[in-house]
């Protein structure tokens, strides 16, 4: 079976993202994969303490700093651990990448007085400086109605939860519109229903084999 080697799953916040991916991991573990789970922002020293200013809820950013920041937490992840552990054999999977970037940092708050938030082709261009060219082969957006997922979650809300509701609902309309930009394959999974049943829907995305020509599988 021809799997994808670099696989990112992304979504709203309270999608299930953390929950699938530990379940994919273990499916592809089982596979015969040997996989690596990553967090953006995170995994990193640097990462983690840019995590823990990027979404303390007491501190205002302007919106083109958040996006640098958030930038150069995956830089330093992509350089120390991904490159190495892609060149090493390893399958990865991580929790966001470059699509929200673009997705949360393009999307108003109403709350901006009218000023401009950036645009999606700039931190696509931005990210493909940050990110050295490395794009996921595979990116499942996991999918659900706001109101669902803001549900899900507890514990005090970080910067971006803060938000609220009206912000998020942008934020899934640019996940699905900016999709096709990502570089490699991209899926819509409907993330609704038992976690059993949306991990199949992951996994039958993660072992659909692509298409490479207009007349390959007839
Ligand atoms: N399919 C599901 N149905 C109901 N609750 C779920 C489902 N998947 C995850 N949850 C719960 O919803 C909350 C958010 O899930 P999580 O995986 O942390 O989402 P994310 O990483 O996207 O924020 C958690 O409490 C989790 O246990
Ligand atoms: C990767 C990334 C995440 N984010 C946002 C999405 C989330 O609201 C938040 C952190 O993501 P996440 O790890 O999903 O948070 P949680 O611990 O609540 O599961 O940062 C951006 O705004 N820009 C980015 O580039």
């Amino acid at each position: 079976m021809n799997l994808p080697r670099f696989i990112s799953l992304d979504g709203i916040d309270g999608v299930g993202k953390s929950t699938q991916i530990a379940m994919l991991a273990e499916r592809l573990t089982q596979a015969g994969c040997d996989v690596m789970t990553v967090r953006d922002p995170g995994s990193t020293e640097i990462g983690a303490r840019l995590r823990e200013i990027l979404l303390d809820s007491d501190l205002r950013m302007n919106r083109l700093t958040e996006a640098m920041l958030f930038m150069a937490s995956r830089t330093e992840m992509i350089e120390t651990i991904l490159r190495p552990a892609l060149a090493a054999g390893k399958t990865i999977i991580s929790d966001r990448f470059l699509l929200a970037n673009v997705v949360y940092q393009s999307t108003g708050n109403g709350r901006e007085n009218g000023k401009p938030t950036v645009a999606p082709e700039t931190l696509w261009q931005m990210g493909r400086i940050a990110c050295g060219g490395l794009s996921p082969d595979l990116t499942l957006v996991l999918d659900m109605p706001v109101e669902i997922a803001m549900a899900r979650l507890d514990g005090p809300a970080d910067r971006m939860e803060s938000r609220g509701q009206e912000y998020m609902a942008n934020v899934r309309e640019a996940f699905l519109r900016e999709l096709p930009q990502t570089g490699g394959r991209g899926e819509v999974i409907d993330a609704q229903g038992a976690p059993d049943e949306v991990a199949e829907r992951i996994w039958t995305a993660v072992t659909a084999q692509k298409v490479s020509g207009l007349f390959s599988g007839s």
